[in-house]
């Protein structure tokens, strides 16, 4: 079948087929090269960059929120400093000799000093933690739209590469997401390490021997926390490529259009059977995942333990050979523990800043990819028009394909013409109808609008003047209006023009709510079309858009006999002046085309009129004979 537009890279391998055969790999199964060489310390380095990125998207996403949620936990970290050391105060004054009112009497101001600290405190991490709620899906939108940004810039062959698209799902089901969490982890990260540095400041301040005490418990906690988030972000890698295959086995047995083709051809085992294989492997994988991460969190455990128990014998040590005195152990044991709580908050943050740096991380390099698909930005503007549009030995090959699809091809088109492309399935025509609508651009040879070179000039501004139907063209789920409007300016007089020189007239009356009808049986109200009345409404979509060029690839292949009489007919009228590539199989409707030009394996093989091919005898002249007698019933001359 035709395909006009990107298609899925297609494995001539089936996956069950590979099973089968007993081949070791199937090719989702395939582990990235780089998968196995990350390395901690590696990945580790990166996460500085990762954070200044996701903070400057959040400094643009809201300066007002980006500056409240670091100000006020910074504001916040001071007063835990401030609280701690006032609890020493505390502590003296319950500690001194002295009559137990007295005492209490005394330890009041500093109690004060405490409490108002405390509220303080917990006022501006409410505030704080806010202004990060707020952050987070203004980070997220900016992300999400930066990428869609990129994914309808790059150049179509990017779409052909499996690369790009593994990059791509990685970045849309978790770099996306993950954005807003680095943001909030990393002022999560900073809220922890103001707390450690509050409870450090005030330890090295009661007595520098109890900084280093404080340090120990973070070892262990710390590793744990980086090596099991390695562990996670390596499996998710190593399953993306099975992950997207799953997802695509999920559409087809849960989406409408393949549900009746499921059906007919009894696939519901064999898709079941192809989804068990591939969640198989992602299974396998987590499991191993939830094991090693296990493991390693019970180490870091075990081992946090011991380094805490270790703490307090030292801290028992120095107090009883008098190194410090009972109110500073006693403050000491109370900063170790806030710092202890601080720690763990700020660990937890680190390896959830860790992993989901990997997955912005991800993010960051499709960004990188698909900008370096995008193509460079030409000065020259779109030519107002043309008088003659020239492909000039024009050779194209599909990135990743041995043999090109068209080889040193060409074709002249003048202002006002119909040209016909025709030929046997993979002869190129679909994809010549792409390099002159510059949606692809040729390896080699020029195509020229006029004198000017398609090459230099900026893609939507060409693509402005050009209406593409493709056969295969998207059911657009929107309503019928906007199906043949489709973004530009509804003119209500233009669209019964196009929509009844498309016969997609009598298509909207006939619908419940006129040109108001959703096109989409998923919604509420909704309405399917047949193939023909999508096909009419696709035509009348190219009518309005109203363009210098206008191509037509099978148009009418999904008519009626009738329809596809009037359809001609009518491109001939509405054409008025406009140039028509018409790409059919049924040369019927070619005999009255300015030109044709026949190819065969990516290559011109005739071209002339109706009349001098038929002379000529060629191959044109024997399909032609072929459809022909077929229809009259007689044997081929
Ligand atoms: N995206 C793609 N990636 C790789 N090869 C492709 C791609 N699209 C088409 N091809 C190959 O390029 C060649 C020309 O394909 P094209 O679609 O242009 O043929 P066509 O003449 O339009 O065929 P049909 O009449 O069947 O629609 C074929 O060999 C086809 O397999």
């Amino acid at each position: 079948m035709k395909r006009f537009w990107p298609r899925r890279r297609r494995h001539t391998d089936s996956a069950g087929a590979t099973a089968q055969s007993g081949l070791a790999t199937r090719y989702w199964e395939t582990h990235d090269e780089e998968v196995q060489s990350a390395r901690l310390g590696a990945m580790a380095r990166r996460l500085p960059a990762f954070t200044g990125a996701a903070l400057k998207i959040a400094w643009q996403a809201s300066r007002r929120d980006t500056a409240a949620a670091l100000g006020l936990n910074l504001a916040a970290g001071f007063f835990t400093a401030f609280g701690l050391l006032a609890t020493t105060g505390v502590l003296e004054s319950l500690f001194a000799a002295g009559p137990t009112a007295q005492r209490v009497l005394a330890a009041l101001p500093a109690l004060a000093m405490v409490a108002g600290a405390t509220a303080l405190r917990a006022g501006l991490l409410a505030g704080a933690s806010w202004a990060q709620e707020r952050l987070k899906p203004q980070v997220e939108r900016l992300a999400e739209k930066r990428l869609f940004h990129l994914t309808t810039e790059v150049e179509l062959t990017a779409f052909d590469d499996e690369e790009f698209h593994n990059a791509m799902q990685r970045a849309r089901d978790n770099g996306v997401p993950d954005s807003a969490t680095v943001v909030e982890m990393t002022v999560n990260v900073l809220t922890g390490a103001i707390g450690v540095a509050a409870a450090a400041v005030t330890l090295g301040l009661l007595h520098p021997v109890l900084l280093p005490l404080l340090l120990v418990t973070a070892v262990p906690d710390g590793w744990a926390a980086l090596r099991t988030a390695q562990m996670r972000y390596l499996a998710f890698r190593r399953v993306s490529t099975a992950r997207r295959r799953k997802y695509l086995l999920s559409d087809l047995m849960a989406e409408r259009l393949p549900a009746a083709e499921v059906r007919a051809f009894t696939l519901r085992e064999f898709l079941l059977g192809e989804y068990d294989r591939v969640a198989e492997t992602e299974q396998r994988v987590e499991l191993d995942v939830a094991r090693q991460r296990t493991g390693t969190r019970v180490a870091g455990n075990v081992l946090s333990g011991l380094a805490l128990a270790a703490v307090y014998v030292a801290l028992g040590a120095l107090l009883s050979f008098g190194v410090i005195a009972l109110a500073v152990a006693g403050t000491a044991v109370l900063a170790i523990r806030a710092g202890q709580s601080s720690l763990a908050n700020l660990v937890q943050s680190v390896n959830r800043l860790y992993e989901a740096g990997l997955y912005f991380g991800d993010y960051l390099a499709f960004c990188e990819l698909a900008r370096s698909r995008i193509a460079p930005a030409s000065g020259s503007a779109a030519p107002s028009g043309f008088a003659e549009i020239v492909a000039d030995r024009v050779t194209f090959r599909y990135p990743g394909s041995d043999t090109p699809a068209l080889h040193e091809v060409s074709v002249t088109i003048r202002r006002g013409e119909v040209v016909a492309l025709v030929g046997e399935n993979g002869s190129g025509k679909t994809t010549l109808a792409k390099l002159l609508a510059g949606l692809y651009t040729p390896d080699s040879g020029v195509i020229r609008w006029d004198g000017t070179d398609l090459a230099g000039i900026a893609g939507d501004a060409l693509r402005e003047k050009i209406s593409v139907i493709a056969q295969d063209h998207t059911r657009w789920p929107l309503t019928a209006r906007q199906n043949v409007t489709l973004g530009r300016p509804v003119d209500p007089g233009r669209l019964a023009e196009a929509t009844a020189a498309a016969g997609a007239d009598e298509v909207v009356r006939k619908l419940a709510h006129g040109y108001d009808t959703l096109l989409d049986r998923r919604f509420h109200h909704g309405q399917d079309l047949s193939g023909g009345q999508w096909q009419r409404i696709a035509i009348a979509r190219a009518f309005y858009r109203d363009a210098e060029l206008m191509i037509f690839d099978e148009p009418s292949s999904a008519l009626d006999a009738r329809a596809e009489h009037a359809l001609f007919e009518r491109i001939r009228q509405h054409a008025d002046g406009r140039t028509v590539v018409l790409i059919t199989h049924r040369l019927s409707s070619v005999r009255h085309a300015d030109r044709v030009y026949v190819l065969e394996s990516g290559r011109v093989a005739e071209e002339g009129t109706h009349t001098e091919l038929m002379l000529a005898d060629g191959q044109y002249a024997q399909l032609y004979r072929l459809q022909a007698n077929a229809y009259l019933d007689r044997s081929p001359a």
